[in-house]
């Protein structure tokens, strides 16, 4: 592996997750800040990454032309839009870099488009980058592995600060898909992402979702296995977006010298059971 500092595209600049990964890039041995990209017609163009992440001036001027911050970089962290981060997947193959995806609220069609462009890139996608999260998502298949779905139902829920555009999390997505794993269950089959009305009593052996919104919540997840008398509740709290930044500069560096690939973050964490 190359000793020279990772160059990093930061895409979505002047988002909340773009400014915390300027930030900490900035404080980090082994990376360095190759580029920023944000939305053509958007008022940060022009301006200095560094100065709109809170660092003063870093010289590195944002721009809106993502293939040409792509050409010489290593790699890019990417949370941003699905649709974005669909065209960025076919750029990062076309450039053979490094993609991190944080971006959630994929939809079958957009991971279609992203899994074909791992062919020749290596992304690393993960509903949470954080560390927290993905060893909560080991416990949680574990857990539903040992409850039985006839006396144990699981519930998963989720809160976000008011501007987030998507339900259920990411993180609360890929928690269910952990509850499933452990259960042996499709989940798109077997999950309730909306209760209304009267719905008739639980069905066996569903996943459910329950999505709250406000304020400035960074991140709130709880997973319930409720029983005849007792409930078993594992939760994680976000109170810095800096862990999801950590996580995703972690992927990248890990991703450096592995082969084209479509890779999660228990795969960089080493958490993964196969
Ligand atoms: N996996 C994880 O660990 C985490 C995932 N996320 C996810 O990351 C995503 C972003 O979250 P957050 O930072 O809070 O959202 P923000 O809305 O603050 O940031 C998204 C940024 O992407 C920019 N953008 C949109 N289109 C383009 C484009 N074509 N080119 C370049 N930039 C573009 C937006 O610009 P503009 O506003 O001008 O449109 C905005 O600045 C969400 O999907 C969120 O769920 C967030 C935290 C952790
Ligand atoms: O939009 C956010 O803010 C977050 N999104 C991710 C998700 O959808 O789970 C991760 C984190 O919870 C913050």
């Amino acid at each position: 592996m190359s000793d020279a500092a990772m160059k990093l595209v930061v895409v979505g600049a002047a988002g909340r997750m773009g400014q915390t990964l300027i930030r900490l890039i900035d404080s980090m041995e082994g990376v360095t800040l190759h580029a920023a990209v944000a939305r053509p017609g958007s008022p940060f163009v022009g301006k200095d990454a560094g100065e709109i992440a809170g660092l003063g001036p870093n010289g590195v001027i944002i721009g809106d032309d993502p293939l040409a911050a792509f050409l010489h970089a290593d790699g890019l962290l990417d949370f941003t839009t699905p649709g974005t981060t669909n065209e960025f997947a076919a750029l990062a193959a076309q450039a053979r870099i490094v993609h991190v995806i944080g971006t959630t609220g994929c939809s079958d069609a957009d991971n279609a488009k992203i899994a074909a462009a791992s062919r020749h890139a290596r992304i690393v996608k993960s509903g949470n980058m954080s560390l927290g999260v993905n060893l909560l998502s080991v416990f949680v298949e574990q857990a539903a592995r040992a409850l039985d779905a006839a006396d144990w139902d699981i519930e998963i829920l989720e809160m976000h600060h008011k501007r987030k555009v998507d339900a259920p999390s990411g993180t609360a997505l890929l928690l269910g898909e952990a509850a499933a794993k452990g259960r042996n269950i499709d989940l798109s089959s077997q999950s309730v992402r909306v209760r209304d009305g009267h719905t008739g009593a639980r069905e066996t052996g569903t996943v459910g979702f329950a999505t709250l919104r406000g304020g400035s919540v960074i991140g709130e997840h709880s997973v319930l296995f409720a029983g005849e008398g007792e409930i078993v509740s594992m939760s994680h709290s976000a109170a810095d977006r800096s862990i999801f930044a950590r996580g995703a500069i972690k992927a990248a560096l890990w991703a450096r010298d592995k082969k084209p690939g479509f890779y999660s973050m228990l795969d960089v964490l080493g958490l993964s059971s196969h």
